[in-house]
């Protein structure tokens, strides 16, 4: 029996994140829970013949949503609008997840916890450093949802070398997303050297990366105010949360790699070593994850020998951004005390 529920789940990113989550076979109980509507989306789902049963939370039921969860979805807070940066989100959604992260420690302790909300990079010290003041901070059980970049950086590369030739599935061995959530932060890895070179020019390996860095705004724009990607994320959602589902249920990855998660790189396997063969003492990195129980057990390093030296300048400049971002979420919590 596996409880999942979604937090914030009758918005852009929830309703349909929670449509493929009724799909998953992995799931047994889908809870859905948001400020407003829930309890409507989730009696539209209920009518879909999947085995999992379907229940909407409104304002005021918040335990009884996250009470038994073993995964928590939290896409709660708000989206951009052109011309803000992700971290223009920072104000109003460090506390929303501050909170929803503290009532899932009080009432689901041992859930993992899948942070969606804007900005990832400081969001994810939020929680984290929440969970630490609340003395429940189990760091293989936190992990920011970048799986977004990844999608994008298969099907960019894709586009970029021609399709034709170069299929969409067969780019998802070839390139992997390294970094944080937000513009230079996001570091795309192609992790071939014989795909690499088939990117002819600089001129076009540099617009490949700019492509996947700001892939995020090319959609804030095109939704002209209404919000920012919410089908494609909804896709890249569900598929880091099903592969915390199969986890669970110790069945094997299906796809070609591991998926990378946003995680506190002290708490797992090889987060030091991953330091120190970065050169940095960051505490908060995305990059490819081992799962067991559907915890993170292993960040892999092995990446790393391979990198090429636009690679390592990209990491550079990550590290410097990313830096600010994880300090500006540890700060909110720690003034909180
Ligand atoms: N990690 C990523 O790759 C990624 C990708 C896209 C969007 N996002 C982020 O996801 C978040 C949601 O985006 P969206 O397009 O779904 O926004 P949205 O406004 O359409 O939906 C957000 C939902 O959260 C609900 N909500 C707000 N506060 C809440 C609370 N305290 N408890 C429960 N529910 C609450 C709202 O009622 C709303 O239904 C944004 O912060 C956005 O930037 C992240
Ligand atoms: O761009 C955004 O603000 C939403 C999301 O982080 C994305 O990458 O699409």
């Amino acid at each position: 029996m596996t409880k999942v529920t979604v937090l914030g789940a009758a918005g852009g990113i929830g309703q349909p994140l929670s449509l493929l989550l009724k799909m998953s076979p992995y799931v047994s109980t889908l809870a859905l829970y948001d400020l407003r509507l829930a309890p409507g989306v989730a009696r539209d789902l209920s009518h879909i013949n999947t085995n999992s049963k379907c229940r909407g939370y409104g304002k005021d039921e918040l335990a009884d949503a996250l009470k038994g969860a073993n995964v928590v979805v939290i896409p709660a807070g708000v989206p951009r609008k052109p011309g803000m940066t992700r971290d223009d989100l920072f104000k109003i959604n460090a506390g929303i997840v501050a909170n929803l992260v503290s009532a899932t420690a009080k009432y689901a302790p041992s859930a993992r916890i899948l942070v969606i909300s804007n900005p990832v990079n400081s969001t994810v010290p939020v929680a984290c450093e929440t969970l630490k003041n609340l003395g429940q901070f189990k760091p293989g059980k936190v992990m920011g949802v970048t799986t977004l970049d990844v999608v994008r950086a298969h099907t960019f590369l894709s586009d970029a070398l021609g399709a034709d030739h170069y299929g969409r599935e067969a780019m998802k061995s070839h390139v992997t997303v390294i970094g944080g959530h937000s513009g230079t932060t996001i570091v795309p890895i192609v992790t071939n050297a014989k795909v690499r070179s088939k990117l002819v020019n600089k001129r076009q390996y540099d617009a490949y990366i700019h492509r996947v860095q700001f892939g995020g705004d090319e959609v804030v724009e095109a939704k002209q105010g209404a919000g920012s990607a919410t089908l494609s994320m909804a896709l890249a959602g569900f598929q880091f949360t099903n592969e915390v589902l199969r986890s669970i249920h110790l069945e094997k990855r299906a796809e070609p790699g591991p998926l990378p998660a946003f995680i506190y790189l002290p708490g797992v396997e090889g987060g030091k070593e991953l330091q120190s063969k970065l050169g940095t003492n960051i505490e908060y990195f995305a990059a490819p994850v081992q799962m067991l129980r559907g915890d993170v057990v292993r960040v892999d390093v092995d990446w790393v020998d391979g990198l090429s030296d636009e690679e390592k300048k990209a990491i550079k400049i990550c590290l410097e951004e990313l830096d600010k971002n994880v300090q500006k979420g540890k700060r909110f919590v720690q003034s909180k005390l």
